[in-house]
């Protein structure tokens, strides 16, 4: 566990502000500004076969750090260094067209994604069948619920085997059946020495299976270190916080 499959040198990553409405136009002493920093100055790197958490309160920039290593969105400044493959985005299903159906959502997710046809063929009754959406998948995305579109995300990402497997959150939602049988999938990936990044807000899950953990607070990098030295920070900022 010792070759950096990803690392992040001086990162800063912005998002555009101030786009004009109607409805700014009543605001308009609203002091304008052009840029929004989601992320500042990230340094970091990942092990090859490690698990890493990310936590952080709402808004500090966890879902962007992931959008940025899926190559979803580029860095505004700095490095992003990936070695091998591009990790994967297991995200709600952001990817998903609405108006076609959970079948053709996974052809148009696993091609996105750089997987050929044929591979999809052979991985497409294991990602129905895990996903438990029985004839759902013949329908429409649009009328799945939250919990359906995640089980389907999901579902693609872990069939698809990723060496870097990105997870946001999904673990949040779904039934309490579903959230342990990907647990347990995870669990598997990360026993074949899979690398995981998973952003989530269950400190509980970050023990039991993160190594290490990178704290991200208002854009910047609060702490990166084993589990439990970061987690006991976090948790004691958290806590102060909570009091206040
Ligand atoms: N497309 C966008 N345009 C402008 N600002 C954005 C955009 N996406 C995110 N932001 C802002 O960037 C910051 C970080 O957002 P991000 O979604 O990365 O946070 P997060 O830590 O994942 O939050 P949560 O825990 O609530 O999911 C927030 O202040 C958010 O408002």
């Amino acid at each position: 566990m010792s070759t950096s499959i990803i690392e992040l040198k001086n990162l800063w990553v912005s998002y555009p502000l101030g786009k004009k409405s109607r409805i700014s136009d009543l605001f308009k002493k609203r002091k304008e500004k052009k840029e929004f920093w989601a992320l500042k100055n990230l340094n970091f790197d990942v092990k090859k076969g490690e698990v890493l958490g990310v936590i952080g309160r709402n808004g500090s920039g966890k879902s962007t750090l992931l959008k940025i290593l899926s190559g979803l969105i580029l860095p505004d400044k700095g490095e992003y260094i990936v070695r091998g493959k591009r990790p994967v985005l297991l995200s709600l299903g952001a990817g998903f067209d609405g108006e076609l159906s959970g079948i053709e959502n996974i052809y148009l997710n696993s091609l996105l994604l750089g997987h050929k046809k044929e591979e999809v063929d052979a991985k497409l009754n294991d990602i129905i069948e895990f996903s438990e959406l029985g004839d759902f998948v013949y329908e429409p995305v649009r009328t799945y619920s939250s919990g359906m579109r995640s089980r389907l995300a999901f579902s693609i990402a872990i069939s698809l085997d990723p060496d870097i497997l990105l997870i946001d959150e999904v673990l949040g939602v779904g039934d309490q059946a579903f959230r342990e049988k990907s647990e347990k999938a995870i669990l598997e990936k990360i026993k074949q020495d899979k690398t995981v990044i998973i952003v989530t807000h269950s400190a509980s899950l970050v023990n039991k299976i993160c190594d290490r953990v990178v704290w991200i607070h208002l854009g910047e990098q609060k702490a990166v270190g084993l589990t439990a030295e970061v987690v006991p920070k976090y948790n004691a900022f958290m806590n102060g916080r909570a009091k206040k």
